[in-house]
């Protein structure tokens, strides 16, 4: 789980017209209303097309002016990144269309099976609205999460954590589907599970080692079985752990993405969860974006315009924090490393030249 970037700023003030307002998330959703009929927003003049490098992308078709809110993204499966499980600080409401931070332990509805501490509710409205979804990966929690958390540390936990709510989201699309049929994605963009499966990501950018490790984790863990009822093999679940760590996003409380960076430099600061959205996950990467980035309190993300964008130009985001990584050298050896892919960007190509003993056009690709 890797992308993302963050920053804070006072930007230009954003323009957009949501479908639903930002606060018709803040009362409980139901998963009917969850699937196809979020608060998600495109800007008309956001397109879809492919570049022959960097596979999908999103360009404008028209101007975009700097301010304008160009993505308004839901996310198909999130989790919260808890640094310290024995307080249990920073969880977020476990229905996935709410997403709120809650607040005091004493005020957080729990599980009725105490399947795991991390899941909690902000309201008993927003737990029972949820529990097609809630119970599809109870069992798995409260069977794997605590051998997992100990054996494989919290960073595979929370990757395997959102595997499995990826597949609980696919699981409640379904029988949601199957009940009414008009629940469909409000536009041609694949927000559903469709979208899931467009997502770049193979285990050829993997080290070995890390597919080996992964294959053995889906063997433990993951392949279907009575606490894990899904439809796919064993390959297609490592293949979904691919695609999720190519495309998941870090979410962080502050913008991610402002360039050039303000004086003095403001980090986007600590990540407090980990996300997968169908359509934000479609923006490339530039180390001078012209989109920042910043999920709202509903945990949805939000592209917004950093510069003027013209017709036809490609709408990007920084996948990492820019005030972090400032040089050449760091730029591309972190998204070696965390991303797997060397950044074809008009900066590290106008930069790269002047790099000489370092030049990284120059070395072969590391198995990390
Ligand atoms: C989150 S996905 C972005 C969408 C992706 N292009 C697709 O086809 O679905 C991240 C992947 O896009 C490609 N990518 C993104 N930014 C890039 C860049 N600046 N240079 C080269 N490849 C990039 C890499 O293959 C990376 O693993």
């Amino acid at each position: 789980m890797a992308n993302t970037p963050s920053r804070v700023t006072t930007v230009t003030k954003v323009t957009c017209t949501p479908q639903l307002s930002l606060s018709a998330l803040s009362t409980a959703a139901t998963d009917k209303e969850i699937i196809g009929k979020q608060s998600r927003w495109v800007h008309p003049h956001l397109i879809e097309s492919i570049d022959p490098i960097k596979g999908r992308q999103l360009r404008a078709s028209q101007d975009i002016p700097a301010g304008t809110c160009i993505l308004i993204d839901c996310p198909y499966a999130i989790i919260p990144v808890v640094d310290n499980p024995v307080t249990n600080e920073g969880l977020l409401c476990s229905n996935r269309a709410c997403n709120r931070a809650l607040r005091a332990p004493a005020s957080r509805v729990v599980c009725s099976k105490s399947c795991l501490s991390d899941v909690a509710w902000c309201s008993t409205t927003c737990r029972d609205s949820n529990m097609a979804y809630h119970n599809f990966e109870c069992n798995w929690l409260k069977r794997y999460a605590v051998p997992i958390r100990k054996k494989w540390g919290e960073y595979i936990f929370g990757m395997s954590w959102v595997i499995v709510r990826l597949l609980a989201s696919q699981h409640v699309e379904r029988i949601t589907r199957l009940e009414d049929e008009e629940v469909r994605p409000m536009h041609e963009w694949k927000c559903d599970w469709r979208g899931v499966e467009s997502l770049c990501g193979s285990v050829d950018s993997w080290s070995h080692e890390q597919v080996r490790s992964w294959t053995l984790l889906v063997k433990k863990y993951l392949q279907k079985s009575a606490v894990l009822p899904h439809d796919m093999t064993p390959d297609q679940v490592l293949h979904l752990i691919c695609q999720e760590e190519a495309n998941s996003f870090g979410l962080y409380p502050r913008e991610t993405g402002i360039y050039p960076c303000p004086e003095p430099p403001i980090d986007r600061g600590e990540q407090y969860a980990a996300a997968v959205y169908p359509i934000a996950a479609m923006a490339n990467h530039s180390c001078i974006p012209n989109m920042m980035h910043k999920p709202d309190e509903s945990g949805r993300m939000i592209f917004t315009a950093s510069q003027d964008i013209l017709a036809g130009q490609e709408c990007c985001i920084s996948y990492f924090d820019l005030t972090e990584h400032i040089n050449l050298t760091s730029r591309r050896e972190h998204l070696r490393k965390s991303f797997r892919f060397t950044c074809q960007c008009h900066r590290c190509a106008s930069e790269a030249p002047a790099q000489n003993s370092s030049d990284w056009s120059a070395m072969p690709l590391m198995e990390l």
